[in-house]
């Protein structure tokens, strides 16, 4: 069974890296949105797989440093794509979510980065 819980935040960034002349190198902000896919068994008990309370919970202090924050001055995050996002993500959450599968953060509806560990 797969479940799936998304989150959103606001946040600017720059990208570092890209030429000066790319429009991406100057300071903008993104409405991202955030998937957290976990795949696992249900549990007869609770009907289950993880309590997306418990997702919340886990997810909740990395919300914390992301949502309304130039993301070029969070720890690990000094070149912001999508991407690095997506695996920032996934390393400080996997702990805690044993049974996350994939992380997917999309910073408009149509573009967005998928990150399974792999
Ligand atoms: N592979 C990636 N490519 C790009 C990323 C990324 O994270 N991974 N990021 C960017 C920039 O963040 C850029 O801000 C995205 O451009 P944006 O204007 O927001 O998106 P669109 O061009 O699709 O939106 P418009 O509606 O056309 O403005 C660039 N590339
Ligand atoms: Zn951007």
């Amino acid at each position: 069974m797969r479940i799936t819980q998304a989150f959103t935040f606001e946040a600017a960034h720059r990208l570092p890296n890209v030429p000066e002349t790319h429009r991406c190198h100057r300071m903008h902000g993104h409405s991202y949105r955030v998937e957290l896919q976990l795949d696992g068994a249900v549990d007869p008990a609770t009907g289950f797989v993880v309590d997306f309370f418990d997702v919340e919970s886990a997810f909740a202090p990395l919300l914390g440093r992301l949502d309304h924050h130039c993301l070029n001055e969070v720890e690990g995050l000094e070149n912001p794509t999508a991407e690095i996002i997506a695996g920032w993500i996934w390393d400080r959450t996997k702990p805690a979510l044993p049974q996350l599968s994939a992380v997917r953060v999309f910073e408009t509806p149509q573009s967005w980065a998928e990150y399974d560990g792999g």
